[in-house]
């Protein structure tokens, strides 16, 4: 079987994969154990593929946490210059987080025409491809949890209650404005994809991470696949296998 994990800068998702079938998955920051559930089941683990952006300390961490359930070393992907046609616009492609890369190949794999990508993870990146597979370029914003983290750290006599909110009318407390200035950013992030969008003649968005939930709810027009990035990983990893 193969395990396939996504280690982003706040959680590590993982799937366990017989074949094209889900038969395990979590999720967990790194320093929680994330991979407990597969104490059952390493013995049957046959390769492992990682997607991270985390340092490299958290990287040589993933796999000694990796090591105490499986043998098998994980092979770690990276943003290419080219896979398949799509094409990244990075002139120094090592540059770009390989969640955005992966994300955007999950998304090629599945509609071959233009997309943007959305992942609203930690940050927020947004990437556009348009119809012959080139990566248009992107954005990358910080996400729900560094911009709330910053507002409270960073600003003496901003404080606020932890509130979810989906409501972008003004404020009427800290608290309020707070949350509500969050959605209403989201709102217009919302509205300015679909201007690129239009403009750019992309007629799909596809959005990932765990904020994504928030962003449709702040009215952008997507597709929502919680494992885009997997996808993309499984995607590269049995391409890399059907060549060895
Ligand atoms: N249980 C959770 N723990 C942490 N963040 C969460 C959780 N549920 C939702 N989120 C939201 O998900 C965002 C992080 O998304 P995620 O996709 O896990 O990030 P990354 O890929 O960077 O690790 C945070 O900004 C936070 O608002
Ligand atoms: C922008 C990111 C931090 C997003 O990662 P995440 O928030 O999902 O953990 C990551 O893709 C990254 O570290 N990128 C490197 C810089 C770049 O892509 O240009
Ligand atoms: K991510």
């Amino acid at each position: 079987m193969r395990l396939l994990i996504d280690a982003g800068n706040t959680r590590v998702k993982w799937q366990l994969m017989d074949g094209s079938i889900r038969v395990l998955e979590g999720v967990g920051a790194l320093d929680s154990d994330p991979f407990a559930n597969l104490s059952d089941v390493g013995g049957k683990i046959s390769r492992v593929a990682v997607s991270t952006v985390a340092s490299e300390a958290r990287r040589c961490e993933l796999a000694e946490a990796l090591s105490c359930y499986t043998p098998v070393p994980p092979c770690f992907y990276w943003s290419e210059v080219e896979r398949a046609g799509l094409v990244n616009a990075y002139e120094d492609h090592e540059k770009m987080g390989a969640d955005r890369w992966h994300a955007m190949y999950g998304a090629w794999t599945r509609h071959r025409g233009g997309f943007a990508v959305v992942d609203a993870g930690s940050a927020i990146t947004i990437d556009y491809v348009g119809a012959g597979g080139k990566h248009l370029g992107g954005y990358i914003l910080p996400g729900r949890r560094m911009m709330l983290r910053s507002l409270r750290n960073d600003a003496a006599r901003i404080g606020f209650e932890d509130h979810r909110s989906d409501a972008g009318e003004p404020g009427a407390s800290t608290t309020e404005c707070v949350h509500h200035g969050l959605f209403w950013l989201w709102q217009s992030i919302a509205d300015r994809i679909h201007h690129d969008c239009s403009a750019q003649a992309i007629g799909r968005v596809l959005v990932t991470g765990g904020d994504a939930s928030g962003i449709l709810a702040a009215g952008l027009e997507a597709e929502h696949l919680p494992d885009l990035v997997l996808q993309g990983l499984a995607a590269i990893d049995a391409e890399a296998v059907g060549r060895s």
